[in-house]
């Protein structure tokens, strides 16, 4: 059964009196960063979304998550158009908007009090997520005093918390270290097996898109669209080894090269652009 559905998308933004881009050699006041896009995305399944920078990728969330209308097109949960955001779904950032002035089980009490959770169960939950994390001890600690891959842990745990039907990931690991990422990764998957929750993930890492992914779809440069939907048929549970086998450099390199003319023609959209202003 499909999850969600996204059906010839588009997104064009006005752009402010004076500002213009150069779309196709022309000077535009508007930008098309979304035309015709198709997706389907089935219960349980994890999907990444690659695609070159400006491609239009966190738009297409914003998208799914009612954060922002599209121009043309409809995006639906479950067959419902969404027209706003959906308690079903839940969001994770690239940085990790936690409130510095609750601690780490306060900040998660705070998103299950929002969905009207009460009070002891809110904190059995923020305890239970938590230590799904390995946090169990850092309940009380505020985010300055956790590392960065700790808050991200406690921004997955609160998103998780809520258990959304969909979880959209907007580049979350791209501020860690590389070990750290490696290992958040494992982390994710492992509770990802046993919550099978629906998840949109986007990276600019073709190595996590693979390792992460069930399918893993190509964007084209702006305006984005499915170029290409590329299966990921390796075992899980995804052991850390995978890394290093055949196959999974076989992966990468049809994901690398599904992704190459994009992401040259998107450097190409800079030079012009910044050639002519
Ligand atoms: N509110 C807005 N007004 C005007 N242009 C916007 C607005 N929001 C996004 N854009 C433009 O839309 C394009 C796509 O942005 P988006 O952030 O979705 O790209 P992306 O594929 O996620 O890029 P990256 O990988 O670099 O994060 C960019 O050129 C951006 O400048």
């Amino acid at each position: 059964m499909d999850r969600i559905t996204v059906a010839d998308i588009a997104k064009t933004f006005q752009l402010k009196p004076g500002q213009t881009v150069t779309v196709d050699g022309l000077r535009s006041n508007s930008i098309t960063v979304l035309s015709g896009l198709d997706l389907s995305i089935r219960q349980g399944e994890f999907i990444t979304l690659v695609g070159p920078s400006g491609s239009g990728k966190s738009v297409l969330l914003d998208i799914v998550a009612g954060l922002t209308d599209a121009t043309a097109g409809t995006a639906s949960i479950d067959g419902e158009a969404i027209t706003g955001p959906d308690p079903r779904m839940a969001y994770v950032f690239q940085q990790y908007a936690l409130f510095p002035w609750r601690t780490a089980l306060e900040n998660i009490e705070y998103a299950l009090e929002v969905r009207g959770v009460g009070r002891a169960e809110r904190r059995a939950r923020a305890r239970h997520f938590l230590s799904l994390f390995g946090l169990h001890g850092f309940e009380d600690r505020y985010p300055s005093q956790l590392s960065g891959g700790m808050q991200q842990r406690v921004a997955i745990a609160r998103a998780l918390s809520v258990e959304p039907e969909v979880l959209l990931m907007d580049e979350p690991f791209a501020a860690l270290d590389a070990q750290t990422r490696d290992i958040l990764q494992s982390e994710l998957l492992r509770i990802w097996e046993r919550l099978r929750t629906t998840v949109i993930f986007v990276t600019h890492s073709i190595d996590e898109a693979v390792y992460l992914a069930d399918r893993v779809v190509a964007i084209t440069a702006r305006p984005g669209r499915v170029k290409e939907i590329i299966d990921v048929d390796l075992p899980r549970p995804r052991a850390e080894g995978l890394r290093n086998s055949p196959e999974f450099a076989h992966l990468k390199g049809r994901v690398w090269n599904v992704l190459r003319d994009e992401v040259r023609a998107a450097q190409k959209d800079w030079a012009l652009s910044s050639a002519t202003h």
